[in-house]
């Protein structure tokens, strides 16, 4: 079984009103992972899942899926693709239960109530599951868009902005939702705005602007690589100004002149730090406390929105 569950290559889109939506996309997906698409508004994410789901045709390109040509082989492609929309795409007088097994006979599976059982069950919908759409909440309707993307058993789910406009302890049950979906071996990508969804969630990382993957990187590694630290000296006596014979360290004053702040690269040879200690001690300027912190994927994305051009 190959590693690659999806492969997207020279993937461009041109709309009709001349649009271009993407931009030459290359991607391999591994089964397993979960990937996080990561760009502001308008940046493709969208136009990226349907083509590969077969909603939208490439303008040019090619997209495989478990081996299969998504487009001249859409049938067993789309079969091993879940998808969650963004927007609600259930009739509202259906039950729970009709809702998902409906939508596992669209892809040919037809009984197999125990896999829909278990599924509504994790999903904590099983109590619900002869109620009507319209009777549930808002978290609930979500999860079952969810229940009915995986009602036919597929390899690779598509979860477009999962937790857009919910509120965060509902987003915090989707993380862990998403992480036991994960753990039973579906493949999960997920685009999304908030980039502390994909430092929570994601293996890899992907960022995506006018229609051009502009980065893909595991998490960790972007995080190591482009991420700075940062260094508090929480001073004995306040200050008004840094002293001009520390300009080299670029230092900031934070704090109404309680602390002096030091940016320095984490991957850097030298950090700067113990010269910078000693020339403390040398001006005779005593601090009571030390404490360094680490940058967020979300500055890493601020910076990259500077030296990349990303519209934010
Ligand atoms: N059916 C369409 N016809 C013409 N242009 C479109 C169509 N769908 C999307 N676009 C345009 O293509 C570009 C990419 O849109 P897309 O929806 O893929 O972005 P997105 O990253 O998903 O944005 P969002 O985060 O707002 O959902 C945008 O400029 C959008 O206006």
């Amino acid at each position: 079984m190959s590693d690659t569950i999806l492969a997207v290559r020279g993937v461009s889109k041109t709309y009709g009103s001349g649009q271009r939506a993407l931009d030459a996309v290359d991607l391999d997906i591994r089964r397993g992972e979960i990937f996080a698409l990561l760009g502001p508004n308008g940046a493709g994410k969208t136009t990226l899942i349907s083509v590969v789901c077969g909603i939208v045709t490439p303008s040019s390109g090619t997209i495989t899926v478990g081996g299969h040509d998504a487009i001249a082989d859409y049938k067993p492609a789309r079969a091993m693709i879940g998808l969650v929309p963004q927007e609600l795409s259930v009739d509202m007088f259906e039950t729970v239960m009709a809702t998902v097994r409906f939508s596992r006979r669209l892809f040919g599976r037809s009984g197999h109530d125990a896999y829909l059982e278990q599924l509504l069950k994790d999903l904590s919908l099983w109590d619900k599951r002869d109620a009507k759409i319209m009777e549930l909440s808002g978290g609930m309707k979500r999860r079952v868009l969810i229940a009915k993307a995986l009602s036919h058993e597929p390899d690779l789910l598509f979860l477009d902005e999962p937790t857009a406009g919910v509120d965060v302890s509902l987003r915090r049950d989707m993380w862990k939702l998403i992480g036991s979906l994960r753990e039973r071996g579906v493949t999960i990508i997920l685009t999304t705005h908030y980039i502390e969804e994909a430092e929570e969630m994601a293996d890899r990382v992907g960022v995506i602007n006018g229609g051009k993957l502009l980065l893909v990187e595991e998490k960790t590694a972007l995080m190591k690589k482009l991420g700075k630290r940062e260094m508090d000296i929480a001073l004995t006596d306040p200050m008004d100004a840094v002293p001009a014979e520390l300009v080299e360290w670029h230092l900031t004053l934070e704090n109404d002149g309680h602390t002096l702040r030091y940016v320095f690269d984490a991957q850097a040879e030298r950090t700067g730090i113990p010269s910078l200690l000693r020339k403390l001690a040398e001006l005779g300027i005593g601090f009571k406390d030390l404490e360094t912190s680490k940058s967020s994927l979300e500055d890493i994305f601020v910076d990259l929105v500077k030296t990349k051009g990303v519209a934010a």
